[in-house]
């Protein structure tokens, strides 16, 4: 019996770290069965491995400031007892460690890849004090809902340099970004892109110059921590209020 674990930093969201994760299975030839998917937050698979061992793959992906870290569990119990399995298992552990390192490799820059052709969205949780900025949506599927100011990254652009040009172009601001507070999926389409595909990158962040006028809300609020739930957010954005919810309330 031996476990092993690996883990990847995959420049990528992570609907596409987890999507070209599934696509990609894993590098040995038996099939294994799902146990659990969680899209795109981890998955695990079980079955059979060589000489009557039993193999449980695991996968979970978090999402960072960098990009996706997929952390991933190959345990593997079973086999033949005494000395001789114990040489068995080493064999068996260095060709799994070596199978799993070139396909996580391969795994990285195939989801880099496919990254490209996903429209990213980046929101700022501006905060002031114990107050977040919450804007209104104005026309289009979310018209009248509240979310976090933002939009899409341009090709080419960053993330944080995206946030801060959003920023200043809907609430005429210069906003610095702080901390990475989360990423979400989006259920539908983003600039014409497979449905699901995009996610939400979230950061707080703070004015330094200017004062929010909404260019191309309907409204802006400044809200305290007791007003976070009530308030008509575009669904997605919904796991992402513990976070902000922290922000708030920290001393
Ligand atoms: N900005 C923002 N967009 C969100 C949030 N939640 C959420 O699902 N979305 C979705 C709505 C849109 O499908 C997409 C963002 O697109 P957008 O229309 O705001 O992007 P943009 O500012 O670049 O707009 P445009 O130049 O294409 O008009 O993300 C949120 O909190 N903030």
């Amino acid at each position: 019996m031996f476990g092993l674990r690996f883990t990847t930093l995959v420049e990528a969201p992570l609907t596409v770290a987890f999507d070209v994760a599934r696509v990609l299975g894993r590098p040995w030839p038996a099939p294994l069965d799902e146990v659990e998917s969680v899209r795109p937050h981890s998955d695990a698979h079980t079955g059979s491995g060589p000489g009557r061992r039993r193999v449980t793959h695991s996968r979970r992906f978090t999402p960072t400031a960098e990009g996706t870290l997929v952390e991933e569990r190959v345990e593997v119990v079973g086999g033949l007892p005494g000395p001789l399995g114990a040489v068995a298992d080493r064999v068996l552990r260095r060709r799994l460690e070596r199978a799993m390192t070139a396909h996580l490799d391969a795994y990285a820059a195939a989801a880099a890849d496919r990254a490209q052709d996903v429209v990213q969205v980046v929101g700022a949780a501006l905060v002031d004090g114990d107050r977040v900025l919450v804007a209104q949506r104005s026309g289009g599927p979310y018209d009248g809902c509240w979310e976090f100011p933002g939009g899409k990254v341009e090709p080419g652009e960053s993330d944080l340099s995206a946030l801060v040009r959003e920023c200043a172009e809907e609430l005429g601001v210069v906003v610095a970004p702080e901390a990475f507070l989360g990423e979400v999926p989006l259920d539908g389409v983003v600039a014409g892109g497979p449905r699901g595909a995009s996610t939400m990158r979230v950061w707080s962040a703070r004015v330094v110059s200017g004062e929010p006028v909404a260019h191309e809300h309907t409204a802006l609020r400044w809200v305290g921590v007791d007003e976070l739930d009530g308030i008509d957010w575009i669904a997605a954005d919904r796991p992402l209020l513990p976070a902000v919810r922290t922000l708030l309330t920290r001393p």
